[in-house]
């Protein structure tokens, strides 16, 4: 009692408190997610398999008892009905006792008769289903046939066995039976009967009525052939001539089947019920299904460019997960770093193989080049001790991710498969085909997100190009909009009709994040696109593209797309190894991202705003952009290396000095939300260092990411579509328009809303842009915003018009403000060269070149000397402070 007290006093007392308390809307909500975990959870599904198998198990043998038993326990059922089943003193013969006999009772007696194993049947898919956790019994389909079977069973059994005695159809069977033989005869009900069960039988079975003679399948491949001409009909016969039974070529099949002659090419027309009954073979993918192996277009890993030695990569093999950490395990051993110095340097010329005592000595003498070098340029005393890898990350350290919770499910992300639009498309397409004499001799089916492809193989001898043209028919008979035929689909040998779906589903960028390929990716820069038709996960390397230009009419889906990719980057990419340059014409697109200036924005020195939205200003950002690329290749070029990857990790490395200007170069992603705006308030100051950046600047990892509304060839010009290799195609309006972006016609009969095209390497693929929305981009500015940042947007070069210094004269008393810090670079250094200050002071060459000529007045500098350095006339900082004083 007391305990029952203190149970129902509980809750009562924590009402009031709660009141007050915000918590007690989660209190309220927790009992409703449970039981959805519950619902969900994979064991309450194994419960449930198990107790329909038993329920499937338990009538299967009530059923077969009461095969044996009816006869004594119909009696008492008869007479106790329902209640017998609580009568103690009634005994059965039923193996299942009371229930068994009840149970099988009602559904042989009063229900459908033998046909009720049947029951067994269902309830035993639908077990295995729960209990395996897939279907793998189609339930819809099985509930049809089960259906049909209770109908037709009974009805059979009950016309076969006549009334009285058993139950064979059971009440529903009697009746049926009962009245069509009053409606059309005992004949009657029999030749029906024979109908239903023979058309089953057909639609189940697919039976072939064709009567036996040498087919003309076995010569004829499995794939279409070529339009036969005559040449190529006399090879195909002549070395299977000696066969009989393989000698029926297409040709002998094409006569048979009634010969037409059409522009040059043979069309087989087989009998129509034939071409009525082709299967629709429904290709199915797991949408989890990852297929490294599968060659998709950019989907790939590049190589990692290790120059670490392979002693090396067994320690990194043992180090954190994390890269950062990862690339700190591999350098982490200063001296052995030398080792692969040795390697490549004697490599070349060498081509006897060394042994380990030659390699051994080698690896000593190198090492002390390298630390006399090192001596002379870094640290004194370094050889002693191993050196610690520079690791960019560390000024924000405790920098955390974004996580997946910040995005958003739109959908299950389940591609839904209706079966009978499937059908109807197929037969639409079918019937088309023959309308125009055209005969295929397999059609299958891939649904997509947003689209399915229908693959037909089309009979020997049918010309593709007439498939081609039948395009607008075809988009007729089915009454969609967006039909798109490709013939033949490279390297598969089939003809492709991509066919909207009547319900769409959403790709979700979250579940795209989440997958394994983009996890796991090495990628330098990967981005999420998209779902292709078979459901494959679209990722590929902005690195390696190396420029995006976007196009599409307006609403369909652009913005989206930028969003997607940068949101992307957001959660692999650490804020050092990134930077995003943004313009933003249409000032609220980008917005968004202002909370992440401190962390991913670059910026011109004295902005305010990182996100920029005047187009005087995108000329100066662009040419800043291509000041920094030149200042990169001057950083490339010194440390001898190729491009970003290789500079970056011998930075780590610490070969390179920081004291000499160099850096650690993060990619810098350009990314202008209406370009055709641009073009047309700036033309080409625009459109040059577009094309410069677009040219150059891909190996120091500065990337470009386009977008346009109107892709007519005043905006994207020639220059500017040569450096783009990969092009997206939203909706657009109208085939020139299409032909801009892809030089192909085909996003016109795109259907909007993320649905799109992608061409890169000449190859051209049909996606789903995953969909992220708003306020999820919100969510992860803010999560990244309000973590500790840099004290600034990372500040691009300054750039100085040539308009603004023109007609300048050089006049001390009008000096730079950088005068003063540049005389010292140059006295320090004692080296006159323009590049040095730009590359030490980040300027721009103009402004450099104006600041030597200042120096010059000064007499801290000698005269140009062409592409020598000027003579340093001021030896000693002492010297420099004096005349400084003397300046002011
Ligand atoms: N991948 C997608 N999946 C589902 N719906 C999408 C997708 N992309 C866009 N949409 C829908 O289309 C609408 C318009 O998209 P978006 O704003 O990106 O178009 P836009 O091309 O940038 O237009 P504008 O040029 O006028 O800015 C979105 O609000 C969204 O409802």
């Amino acid at each position: 009692m007391s305990k029952n007290k203190l149970k129902t006093e509980k809750p009562e007392s924590k009402k009031p408190r709660s009141k007050d308390n915000p918590n007690v809307l989660k209190q309220d909500k927790e009992p409703e997610v449970r039981v959805k975990e519950l619902v969900k959870d994979e064991r309450t599904h194994k419960v449930m398999g198990v107790i329909f198998l038993l329920l499937s198990l338990y009538c299967f043998i009530a059923f077969t008892s009461y095969l044996f038993t009816w006869e004594e326990d119909q009696d008492k059922v008869f007479r106790y009905s329902s209640s017998v089943l609580f009568m103690e003193d009634v005994k059965v013969d039923n193996l299942l006792g009371r229930l068994g006999a009840f149970v099988s009772h009602w559904f042989f007696f009063k229900g459908f008769g033998v046909a009720s194993y049947l029951f067994c049947y269902f309830f035993f898919i639908i077990g295995v289903n729960f209990i395996v956790g897939r279907r793998v019994f189609r339930i819809m389909r099985n509930v049809k046939y089960i259906l049909f079977g209770l109908l037709f069973i009974s009805t059979a059994m009950a016309f076969l066995a006549g009334s009285g005695g058993f139950a064979w159809g059971g009440a529903l069977g009697d009746a049926i039976n009962k009245w069509t033989t009053g409606f059309v005869g005992k004949l009657g009900t029999a030749l029906l009967l024979l109908v239903g069960g023979l058309a089953w039988c057909i639609w189940k079975f697919n039976f072939d009525f064709k009567w036996p003679e040498p087919k003309p399948k076995l010569v004829a491949p499995p794939v279409p052939v070529p339009p036969v001409t005559a040449a190529t009909a006399a090879t195909t016969a002549a070395p299977v001539a000696a066969s009989p039974a393989i000698t029926a070529t297409p040709q002998d099949a094409a006569r048979k089947n009634g010969l037409r002659q059409d522009g040059g090419g043979i069309v087989v027309i087989p009998p129509a019920e034939e071409e009525d009954l082709l299967p629709l073979e429904l290709i199915e993918k797991e949408e989890e299904e990852e297929t490294p192996a599968a060659p998709s277009l950019i989907t790939y890993v590049p190589p990692v460019v290790h120059h670490t030695p392979l002693v090396m990569s067994e320690e990194s093999a043992l180090s954190e997960e994390e890269e950062e950490e990862e690339m700190e395990t591999e350098a982490a051993d200063g001296p052995l770093l030398y080792i692969e110095e040795t390697i490549t340097d004697t490599a070349p010329g060498k081509k006897r193989p060394k042994t380990d005592e030659e390699v051994a000595f080698e690896i000593k003498s190198t090492f002390k080049d390298e630390e006399e070098e090192a001596e002379e340029i870094v640290v004194p005393n370094r050889p002693a001790a191993p050196v610690d890898p520079y690791d960019p990350s560390l000024d924000l350290r405790d920098y955390k991710y974004p996580s997946l919770d910040l995005l958003a499910n739109h959908s299950t992300d389940k591609i839904v498969q209706d079966a009978s639009e499937l059908e109807k498309n197929k037969n639409q397409i079918l019937d088309t085909l023959k309308n125009y004499d055209i005969s295929i001799q397999k059609i299958s089916a891939t649904v997509g997100p947003t689209v399915t492809l229908y693959e037909i193989v089309p009979a020997a001898g049918v010309r593709i190009s007439r498939i081609k043209n039948l395009e607008d028919d075809i988009a007729l008979s089915l009454s969609a909009l967006g039909i798109r035929i490709i013939a033949p689909i490279p390297g598969k040998g089939t003809i492709g009709i991509e066919v909207p779906n009547v319900k769409k589903s959403i790709v979700s960028l979250k579940n795209m994040l989440a997958s394994e390929k983009f996890q796991t990716s090495t990628m330098d820069l990967p981005i999420a696109i998209g779902k292709k038709i078979d459901n494959e996960n679209f990722i590929a390397d902005l690195a390696k593209m190396p420029h995006l230009l976007m196009a599409g009419a307006t609403g369909q889906g652009k913005s989206v797309g930028i969003n997607t990719l940068l949101v992307s980057l957001l959660y692999k990419k650490h804020p050092a190894e990134l930077k995003f340059v943004l313009v933003d014409p249409k000032k609220v697109e980008l917005s968004l991202y202002k909370l992440i200036e401190k962390h991913f924005l670059a910026k011109l020195p004295g902005e305010e705003d990182a996100i920029i939205t005047d187009t005087k200003k995108v000329v100066h950002t662009l040419n800043a952009l291509c000041i920094e690329m030149d200042l990169r290749y001057d950083l490339l070029k010194e440390a001898g290396t190729r491009n970003i990857k290789e500079y970056n990790n011998k930075f780590v490395q610490r070969k390179l000095n920081p004291q000499k200007g160099h850096r650690y170069l993060p990619f810098v992603v350009l990314v202008i939300d209406e370009f055709a705006d641009l073009i047309m308030t700036a033309g080409k100051e625009v459109e040059m260092p577009i094309a410069r950046l677009a040219q150059l600047a891909r190996a120091v990892g500065i990337h470009l990411i386009i977008a346009t509304q109107r892709p007519s060839v005043n905006i994207i010009t020639g220059t500017i579509k040569a450096n783009f290799p990969a092009r997206i195609a939203f909706k657009v309006s109208s085939k020139i328009d299409s032909r801009t972006i892809l030089d192909i016609g085909g996003a016109e009969q795109l259907i909007g809303q993320g649905d799109m095209l992608v061409s890169f390497n000449g190859e051209l693929v049909r996606l789903q842009c995953a969909f992220v929305d708003t306020p999820e981009v919100e969510s992860v500015a803010e999560f990244i915003g309000q973590q500790r940042g840099y004290s600034d947007a990372f500040l691009l070069p300054e750039y100085v018009d040539d308009k603004d210094l023109e007609g300048k004269e050089i006049s001390l008393a009008d000096r730079d403000p950088l005068f003063e810090e540049a005389a010292r670079i140059i006295v320090q250094n004692q080296q006159g060269s323009t590049s040095l200050l730009q590359r030490r002071m980040k300027l721009g060459y103009n402004r450099a070149g104006r600041l030597m000529d200042q120096l010059e007045a000064a007499g801290i500098v000698g005269p140009n000397m062409g592409s020598k350095a000027r003579d340093v006339n001021v030896k000693t900082e002492m010297d420099l402070e004096m005349i400084l004083n003397d300046l002011l």
